[in-house]
């Protein structure tokens, strides 16, 4: 019987950069939400040939070496003797588009292989999650949290039942370190101390969380949409849809979401939104 791991969009509800490290990351505070019907699936096949195989609309877009190949390697490295497995991922995100696809592929496929090796520390698990990329410990998590450091700290966070969305993606051609450069784009200071903790928001209703996220925004949003012009359309078009209540950008973009407070104003905004943009990828979601 397969076993099946759901790698579900990441969602930057707010992003805020706080500064610039030495090592050139950013210390970052954001409160990250994962997508209830929108994601990849990795799935471990039976077989015995070590393979990892991609499905689905957009298995042609990964390149250079797919992250789940690296979370295999990584995990193996602590398990000694470990069979590598045949794994398949239905790639059903687009590709570099701010909503952690990559980095929640890598994430399930640790979850997957840790339910098979259970030996592996939950501490060693965030090491290796951390050292694939900042996006990863959060994917690994894949629950409401407000995320500090780099993205290697997670305190979880109760987010109301009743969150909709819908994503909304141009699929424009972005290039692969577009993260970088919308980084480097933003020309954050120096840190010149480690940034006040502060505690987290009481989120009771979808009017507090889009409070909170009104008031802290997305620090990456202006770069990013400098570098990517597209995104003030998709913000636009979102706006103008029907009971969107809030719109912005997740991540480094350009994936844009905007918040409803019904599910079937998500729907139907995201059918509205389909007729007026039939090339964008246009996805309703329940967040949580
Ligand atoms: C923008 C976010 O998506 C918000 O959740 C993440 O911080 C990005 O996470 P990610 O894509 O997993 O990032 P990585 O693959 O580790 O790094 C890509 C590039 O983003 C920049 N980067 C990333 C995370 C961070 N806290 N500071 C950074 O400056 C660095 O230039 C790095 O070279
Ligand atoms: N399984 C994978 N899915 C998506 N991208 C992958 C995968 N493996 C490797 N990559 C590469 O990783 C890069 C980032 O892709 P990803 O979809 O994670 O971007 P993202 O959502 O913008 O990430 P972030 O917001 O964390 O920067 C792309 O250049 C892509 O080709």
């Amino acid at each position: 019987m397969p076993k099946s791991e759901f790698a579900p969009a990441k969602i930057n509800l707010t992003l805020e950069i706080l500064g610039r490290r030495a090592d050139g990351y950013h210390e970052l505070r954001s409160l990250v939400a994962f997508a209830h019907d929108a994601g990849d699936v990795v799935t471990l096949a039976p077989g015995s040939s070590a393979s990892v195989e991609t499905s689905g609309s957009f298995a042609g877009d990964i390149s250079g070496s797919n992250l789940v190949d690296k979370a295999i390697s990584a995990f193996a490295a602590k398990v000694p003797g470990m069979k590598p497995p045949r794994l398949i991922l239905d790639k059903n995100l687009p590709v570099a588009s701010g909503i952690g696809g990559g980095s929640a592929d890598a994430a399930a496929t640790l979850r997957l292989l840790s339910k098979s090796y259970p030996g592996i520390a939950d501490r060693d698990l965030h090491t290796i999650a951390r050292a694939l990329g900042a996006d990863v410990p959060v994917c690994v998590r894949a629950r409401p949290v407000i995320m500090t450091g780099v993205g290697e700290t997670l305190e979880e966070i109760a987010l109301p039942q009743e969150v909709y969305a819908v994503l909304v993606n141009p699929l424009i051609a972005v290039p692969s370190n577009k993260t970088a450069h919308v980084f480097a784009a933003l020309g954050a200071a120096p840190l010149t101390a480690p940034p006040e903790a502060e505690p987290a928001p009481r989120l009771s209703n979808v009017r507090d969380v889009i409070a909170y996220a009104k008031a802290r925004g997305n620090d990456l949003q202006a770069p990013a949409q400098k570098l990517f012009p597209e995104i003030e359309t998709v913000l636009a078009e979102l706006h103008r849809t029907e009971g969107a209540l809030f719109a912005q950008l997740s991540g480094a973009g350009p994936t844009c979401f905007a918040l409803f407070a019904t599910k079937q104003e998500a729907v139907a905004g995201a059918s509205a939104l389909r007729q007026r943009q039939p090339n964008w990828w246009i996805r309703p979601t329940r967040l949580g």
